[in-house]
């Protein structure tokens, strides 16, 4: 990977903070693609240490800069942990915004991938995942960087 490329994938604070600042006055929106509930996929269920089959909190967002996107993201809170947690109400507000102001943030080890988002079309050439906690909630985070963010900011193709 190249080295502008690991400053982005190894970022642990805000992604959305950053990418604010990156727009450089390009206005910033979350764009709502999908909010429901549903079973998580295989993999996130495993990356969550969840029984197969739990009901999950299933959020899919696009992070666009001047209405363009520069990275989606899909969530994946279970259901039990949710305690509560207004997170149906974010609406186009950020996860982010919301999970970093929480002072008992925990978030684990960052996984990366090279593969495309499998619950999006727009290709790019990187994705990461976390697990982030805060108390009994849980929420794993998936981005996949897109094409658009390498040409609007010259980023090296990967
Ligand atoms: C975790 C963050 O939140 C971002 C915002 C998201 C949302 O609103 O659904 C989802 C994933 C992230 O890209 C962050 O800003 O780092």
């Amino acid at each position: 990977m190249s080295p502008a490329w690991w400053a982005w994938v190894a970022t642990r604070d805000s992604l959305t903070a950053r990418l604010i600042e990156a727009g450089a006055g390009r206005p910033f929106r979350v764009c709502l693609l999908d909010q429901r509930l549903g079973k998580p996929r295989r993999d996130e269920a495993q990356a969550l240490g969840l029984p197969l089959d739990r009901l999950a909190w299933l959020r899919e967002v696009a992070l666009c800069l001047d209405e363009r996107p520069w990275v989606v993201a899909r969530s994946v809170a279970p259901l039990a942990h949710l305690r509560g947690q207004r997170l149906e109400r974010l609406g186009e507000r950020s996860l982010g915004s919301w999970l970093f102001r929480q002072p008992d943030l925990v978030r684990s080890p960052i996984e990366v991938t090279a593969a495309p988002a499998p619950f999006h079309r727009l290709t790019g050439p990187w994705g990461r995942r976390s697990v982030f906690r805060h108390g009994r909630f849980a929420v794993l985070v998936q981005e996949f960087f897109l094409d658009a963010m390498t040409d609007e900011l010259g980023l090296p193709s990967r």
